[in-house]
């Protein structure tokens, strides 16, 4: 039999077409489908660590991450990316490079001139900010989406994407939302997320490319800002109590919305892209740690610095899209799967982000 002859014959078996050996020598473009994609899931041999390109890489999550996988994986494997200029300190931390998602040719590029063996796609306009701007995030989120996915297709890389709580809609079942249930999200960002969670998972079925995707919870982090989500109040409300002792929350006191350190967040998307590919019995997951209400947070924030005030003024735009959010976030799968655990609750996050906005605001204060 044939080579080509066999690996179609185990492609037929496996569920996936391999385009890699159908087309070999014939240049490839995503855009003409069948051609010369290598579609098995890692490109580098098991003793290698992983080439890592993160895309928009400068925004709340993605200096973090690649501070948690250059120890891992070494300073010089980790390539962080944006299309933004970097502050100097996250400069001189390891390889930067420019790179704008909708520059097809330009991503291509850098993939192939780093030998780039993981994709993490962190470039997304949020929630807020998406609702603001509907053409630039259906650009950036969808458009975007489309390069990175022919991308990591065409040359047979992991490819990981984060999904968010906003891939829910009002018509999904909040407390407890569960992986697999009824998404009618009603904002361009949780519509744009649907639309990476199944065009990643129809890839993967269809050509076998090695899709990893969580659904973060809103994640909290200390040293580094929102980048204009609904969830951002949680961040701020630490540096406003630290540095002023006031608080104006845009959400009302009783909105519920899965939170998560982050710390734990970036722990996870570490896990589930190292976890072999037969635990993984699902490509996109729910992962969450705590729920909790702004009148919750301030009680528990309170217990640090009983003088905090707070007063609610209600943004209409963001409420209305909280309302619409799972309350409690149901991930029995990842726990189950790949052993997905939680470090932090919520009286262990606000200890760890006073901590930290504390002694930050006194250097600010001594300087
Ligand atoms: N932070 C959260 O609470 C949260 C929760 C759920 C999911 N997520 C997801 O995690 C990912 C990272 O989130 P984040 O909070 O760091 O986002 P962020 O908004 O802070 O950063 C996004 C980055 O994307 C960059 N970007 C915008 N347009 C680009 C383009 N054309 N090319 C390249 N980069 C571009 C921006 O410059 C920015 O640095 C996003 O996909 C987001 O949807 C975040
Ligand atoms: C939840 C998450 O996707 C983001 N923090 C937002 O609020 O838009």
């Amino acid at each position: 039999m044939s080579c080509v002859r066999a690996v179609r014959g185990l492609a037929a078996v496996c569920g996936f077409q391999p385009l890699a050996v159908l087309s070999r020598g014939v240049s490839f473009s995503p855009r003409q489908v069948a051609s010369d994609a290598s579609f098995h899931s890692v490109s580098f041999s098991e003793s290698d660590h992983p080439r890592v390109l993160i895309t928009g890489g400068l925004g709340q999550l993605g200096v973090g991450l690649a501070k948690l996988l250059r120890k891992q994986f070494g300073k010089y494997n980790v390539i962080l990316s944006d299309i933004r200029k970097p502050p100097a300190h996250v400069y001189q931390s390891g390889p930067f490079i420019y790179s704008d998602i909708l520059d097809y040719k330009n991503l291509r590029e850098i993939v192939v001139n780093n030998r780039i063996s993981w994709l993490i796609h962190y470039s997304a306009l949020l929630s807020a900010v998406g609702e603001a701007n509907v053409s630039l995030a259906r650009d950036v989120n969808i458009t975007g989406l489309h390069n990175v996915l022919d991308v990591a297709a065409e040359h047979g890389l992991r490819l990981f994407i984060p999904s968010t709580i906003g891939a829910f809609g009002p018509m999904s079942p909040r407390n407890p939302t569960p992986d697999l249930c009824i998404q009618r999200p009603r904002t361009i960002y949780g519509v744009s997320k649907v639309h990476a969670e199944l065009m990643g998972e129809y890839y993967h079925h269809r050509y076998g490319l090695d899709f990893r995707c969580l659904r973060y919870p809103g994640i909290i982090s200390a040293d580094s800002q929102p980048g204009g989500g609904t969830t951002d109040y949680a961040v701020q409300i630490f540096h406003d109590a630290v540095k002023t002792g006031k608080f104006v929350c845009n959400l009302r006191p009783d909105t519920r919305l899965p939170m998560m350190f982050i710390d734990d967040c970036l722990r996870a998307t570490l896990e589930v892209l190292e976890a072999p590919a037969e635990t993984l019995s699902m490509r996109t997951y729910n992962i969450s740690s705590m729920s909790f209400t702004p009148e919750e947070l301030v009680q528990e924030i309170r217990r640090h610095l009983p003088d905090l005030q707070v007063t609610y003024e209600i943004d209409p735009v963001r409420q209305a899209i909280a309302d619409s959010w799972p309350m409690v976030f149901d991930d029995n799968n990842a726990r189950s799967d790949w052993g997905w655990k939680h470090n932090y609750d919520l009286p262990e996050l606000v200890q760890t982000m006073l901590n930290f906005s504390g002694s930050n605001f006194r250097m600010v204060r001594a300087s």
